[in-house]
């Protein structure tokens, strides 16, 4: 599915108007209505009415109706609909029509006089005031929130610029307060539609009713959060526009895992098969203290489906990991003698990669002297993908990578924001700020496969596409969890899938697999990185 931001979003909205020649009222229509729907679809999961004997299904003539229009309980139900200034509020408008017509009281808030309405909503609001609706104008007339059942926030869209002001603050901080449910048309108003930024105040809703495509700020936190239930609802405009716009990103779902990436998610093998098909995978990692990282990422690798998997330690680790993973095969490197990584290692660690598909390097890897020169010989001398993790992105993030050597084979990075911000140059706070759009840029920047860990991760390609994942749990933010992720990456890869495939495939999997391992606990809290494994 499209995720766009709201200038693509003007853009498809003019070229649906202008190049097709769609009446921007009709665009609002089918807008409006789509709202219209899903708050009855609301109502009708909140009051579960058995039909009455005499109105139930016979055998027989039949007509049947706009059933999405219809409810029931009709005569319970009295929404607010606070009407913003612009499209947002002529959508807020068409959509009290519908309701109106369902049988439901509905009150018309304008933020502002409604003189101020221009262009199609200027239309919805002569259209609803014709109808008899009745409407009061915020600040003027009096207002008893606490007398209706629920409320649609059709005050701010994709049009909204900078923390809401005035009476629209006002009205969001009420209807925030109220405790009813609250219905969003496209987004919650005071979301930066683009960033995921809430703004101070931001409606928190119950279900947003996405116009069109997802916009960014609905997959990104805070506002991923703000949003409650998200349905997106087509309004008339073609996706095909989308397509020509070269908009690239994407919420990864089976079906664009499947379409748009041409990943096999049926992981049917061939009968014929053996180790050796499903690709060998080296992990450099691990250090005495740090033990657990590489042998997570390892077994990750084996779960995830690769033929082989060769850990290279340090030699002083090598008693230790002996039949800890008796799958796994070892090979020392030397080291230092308290355990650690030298960058005279470097030379082992090219030679195992000459003979295998992928090489990860970075869990547990811990620093060492000379281990920018360490990093800079495997990423020039090995001649298969590269994945990095931990500690490699931290040396990464010392040197300005891109004067190294070029490679034939693609690199990806798995940073957490704190690795993405040293990688990037900022602070955390503002590697949270806008996500999709820093994993873009840094990808293309640097060339490389990208994925930005954390609540819906981001996986960015050097071409300018991005998928956001939105799999997984927050019983997931647990040490190793990454481990576990490079591992599956690796494994995958290994496997012949490519570096857009491995890295959204393996990141979708991991999220699923760490949902069922937390379902599995009592306390999702008590999930480890492990069970992740052991869950795939
Ligand atoms: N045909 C179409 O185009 C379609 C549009 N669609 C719908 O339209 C929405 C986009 O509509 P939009 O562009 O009219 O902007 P919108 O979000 O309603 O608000 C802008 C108004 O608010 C004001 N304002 C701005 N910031 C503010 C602030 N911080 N605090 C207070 N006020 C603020 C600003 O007024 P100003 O301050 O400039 O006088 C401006 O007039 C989109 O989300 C979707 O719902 C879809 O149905 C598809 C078809
Ligand atoms: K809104």
């Amino acid at each position: 599915m499209y995720v766009v931001t709201a200038e693509q979003m003007r853009q498809l909205d003019r070229e649906t108007i202008e190049g097709l020649g769609i009446p921007a009222i009709a665009l609002m229509e089918n807008a409006g209505r789509a709202i219209a729907e899903e708050i009855i679809a609301l109502c009708k999961r909140q009051e579960k009415v058995e039909p009455a004997a005499w109105n139930g299904s016979r055998e027989g003539f039949h007509v049947s109706g706009d059933a999405a229009l219809t409810l029931g309980t009709a005569a319970a139900e009295r929404w607010l609909v606070l009407v913003g200034k612009g499209n947002n509020g002529g959508d807020g408008l068409v959509a009290a029509r519908h309701l109106s017509e369902a049988g439901i009281a509905v009150t018309l808030v304008y933020a502002v006089p409604p003189e101020s309405l221009t262009g199609e909503a200027a239309l919805q609001r002569d259209a609803a005031a014709a109808m008899g609706l009745s409407a009061v104008v915020y600040g003027r007339d009096r207002l008893d929130i606490a007398a209706y059942s629920g409320i649609l926030d059709a005050l701010l869209g994709t049009g909204a610029a900078g923390a809401p002001r005035g009476t629209y603050a006002e009205l969001i901080a009420a209807a925030n307060s109220s405790g009813k449910p609250i219905v969003s048309a496209d987004i919650p108003s005071g979301l930066d539609a683009d960033t995921g930024q809430t703004h101070e105040p931001c409606i928190h809703a119950s279900v947003t009713v996405c116009l069109a495509f997802l916009k960014r700020g609905l997959l990104q936190y805070p506002g991923a959060g703000a949003a409650g239930h998200i349905v997106v609802r087509s309004i008339g405009i073609p996706s095909a526009l989308v397509r020509k716009q070269g908009s690239a990103v994407y919420w990864l779902t089976p079906a664009v895992l499947r379409d748009v990436l041409n990943v096999d998610t049926s992981r049917q093998r061939s009968p014929e098969g053996h180790k050796g098909t499903y690709g060998h995978v080296l992990l450099a990692g691990g250090t005495l203290r740090m033990s657990g990282a590489g042998l997570l990422a390892s077994r990750a690798a084996l779960r995830a489906g690769c033929g082989l998997v060769t850990w290279a330690l340090p030699r002083r680790l090598l008693p230790y990991a002996i039949g800890s993973v008796p799958e796994l095969m070892l090979a020392e490197v030397g080291g230092e003698e308290d355990g650690s990584w030298n960058k005279d290692t470097a030379v082992e660690v090219l030679k195992l990669s000459a003979e295998r598909d992928v090489t990860a390097a970075g869990p547990g890897l811990g620093r060492f002297a000379g281990d920018t020169e360490w990093l800079r010989s495997i990423w020039e001398g090995t001649d298969c993908p590269l994945v990095l993790d931990a500690d490699a992105l931290n040396i990464l993030a010392e040197t300005d990578y891109r004067i190294w050597t070029s490679r034939r084979h693609p690199v990806i990075l798995t940073p957490h924001p704190g690795e993405m911000a040293r990688l990037a140059g900022i602070s955390t706070v503002e590697v949270q700020r806008n996500r999709i759009q820093l994993a873009l840029d840094y990808a293309r920047e640097y060339s490389v496969t990208l994925v930005l860990k954390g609540a819906h991760t981001v996986i960015a390609t050097p071409e300018g596409q991005a998928f956001i994942n939105t799999t997984g749990s927050p019983a997931m933010g647990t040490g190793g969890a990454g481990d576990v992720l490079t591992g599956m990456i690796s494994g995958l890869l290994a496997q012949g899938l490519n570096a857009t495939q491995a890295a959204a495939f393996g990141v979708y999997l991991h999220g699923l697999a760490g949902e069922r391992a937390s379902h599995q606990r009592q306390d999702p809290s008590a999930l480890m990185a492990g069970d992740i494994i052991e869950a795939l």
